[in-house]
């Protein structure tokens, strides 16, 4: 198994070799030459299988033997250890045919634990077998950053550096990264947004001479293949315990960097029978612009009660244009520059085949509110913000109401206690609800913090991990 380039210009590299890369050298992303691909009947035979069996069966074809099956069930064994439910991604009945698919029971109360678990301790083994040291660089807009550091965090061979923007994560978000107060664990709270996080990082990837010697950078966000690539289990877990493959199944995914969704995109691709996939977004809206009206212009970021999808720049699109533009990179690198100068329009024909693939939906904050109380109200259950606008997307833009739609629960609701007082806040001003935080949890806000404030400004951010690696 290879790994080549979006834009067709960096070698192309092995598995553990994309791994540790993150961005390719001529600023593309990583993908596999061949994507594995399953029949119906080797999916229905894994009905019934344990997360963790299923894991390995979707994720060895990628591995292709680099790592041995014996060492590729020990990591993923390692990585699930910790969630809070058997079932690691419990399906839970919201309505007629519409389920959410609870993927916020890892440590850090968010998906990200899937990947970031995983990597963590597939890092951990492939550093050890090199006997190399790295640094860890990520952005995160909430949830990517606790979960990379509760990955990394035992690591003997990571220092990490987690960028997030400041003052524009929840407190909680905040806390969680901020009271891990490790040797090898840097928290950055940087002047800016998160797409002047993510900026950041990407150009750091680029040239790492300001690293010291011996040191090269790993990423821990979704421009890492191994990121996208542990995130397709779930879809496929999700399907065969709602009759899959037999039966099509469609899902409504909260978006923000795409990654999530192109999971589910790559799911349908390597045989699954999905039959909608829907991009919901809140008012950083590009994604849905793009597909419902070939508007795909930067705005300004907007901060809203969704933070952890205020993202204007989503990394991953340019993974799907890839395949849209039947693999050439050289268009990719033409779309790429156009897109540096502010907006970029695809072709007719790449925008109807995007819309045969993908449905889309736009929450503003008042409607995300007012989701999170009406299902409240129908099923008492608790959605959190970013849940509640692939629960309002799917009932939006749903097509067949015989087809089980599965809404991905991104977050834990006491991740966001501002945004879920407002949404359940009665007439008198009392609230319903208050989402507890788990036991592990229980003592956040007395903790010790440990982080950096430092200016929107690269040379500031090199210095300061520059020194600490020192
Ligand atoms: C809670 C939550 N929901 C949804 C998203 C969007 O996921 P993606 O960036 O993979 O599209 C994120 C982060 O991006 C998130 O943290
Ligand atoms: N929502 C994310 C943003 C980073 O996305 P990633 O999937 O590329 O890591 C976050 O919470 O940090």
């Amino acid at each position: 198994m290879k790994f080549i380039s979006t834009r067709g210009d960096a070698p192309a590299l092995s598995f553990e070799e994309v791994v540790l890369a993150g961005l390719a050298s001529d600023g593309g992303l990583y993908v596999p030459e061949l994507l594995p691909s399953f029949s119906q009947t080797e999916i229905a035979s894994w009905a019934g299988l344990s997360y963790q069996d299923l894991a390995f069966k979707v994720i060895q074809p990628f591995v292709d033997g680099e790592i041995s099956d014996a060492d590729l069930t020990d990591i993923i064994a390692k990585a699930y250890e910790g969630f809070r439910h058997p079932a690691i991604a419990p399906l839970v009945q919201t309505d007629h045919n519409e389920w959410v698919l609870e993927l916020f029971q890892g440590p850090t109360l968010a998906f990200k634990d899937f990947a970031l678990q995983f990597l963590g301790h597939l890092l951990d083994f492939i550093l050890a077998k090199r006997q190399q040291k790295v640094a860890v660089l990520g952005a995160t807009s909430g949830d990517t950053g606790s979960a990379a550091i509760e990955g990394c965090r035992r690591c003997d061979n990571i220092d990490i550096f987690i960028l997030h923007p400041d003052q524009r994560v929840s407190e909680v978000q905040r806390r969680q990264m901020t009271t891990v107060l490790a040797d090898n664990v840097f928290n950055i709270a940087l002047q800016g947004n998160f797409d002047d996080c993510q900026n950041m990082v990407k150009a750091s990837f680029r040239d790492q001479s300001f690293l010291p010697d011996g040191r090269q950078l790993v990423a821990v966000n979704s421009i890492n293949w191994a990121r996208i690539m542990a995130q397709i289990v779930y879809y496929f877990y999700a399907s065969l315990a709602l009759g899959g493959p037999h039966r099509p199944v469609s899902f409504a995914v909260p978006t923000g960097n795409f990654g999530d969704i192109f999971a589910g995109y790559l799911a349908k691709q390597m045989g699954l029978p999905i039959e909608q996939l829907v991009i919901a977004t809140n008012a950083n809206d590009i994604l849905h612009r793009c597909i419902s009206a070939n508007d795909h212009s930067k705005h300004a970021l907007h901060q809203s009660l969704s933070p952890s999808m205020d993202i204007m720049v989503s990394s991953n699109f340019e993974r799907l244009l890839f395949d849209l533009y039947g693999r050439q990179g050289a268009e990719i690198q033409r779309l790429m520059s156009e897109f540096e100068s502010g907006t970029m329009r695809l072709d007719e024909k790449v925008l109807s085949h995007a819309r045969s693939l993908f449905s889309s939906y736009r929450l503003d904050d008042a409607d995300t509110l007012a989701i999170i109380r009406q299902v409240y109200e129908e099923s008492g259950y608790l959605l959190d913000p970013h849940t509640a606008i692939g629960v309002a997307a799917a009932r939006a833009t749903r097509r067949q109401h015989d087809t089980p739609m599965v809404c991905l629960a991104t977050a834990h609701p006491a991740k966001f206690p501002d945004a879920i007082t407002q949404a359940l806040q009665s007439v008198d001003g009392t609230t319903a609800v208050e989402p507890a935080l788990p036991s592990h949890m229980h003592d956040l806000f007395v903790r010790e913090e440990r982080y950096t404030v430092l200016e929107n400004d690269i040379a500031s951010v090199h210095e300061f991990i520059n020194q600490a690696l020192d």
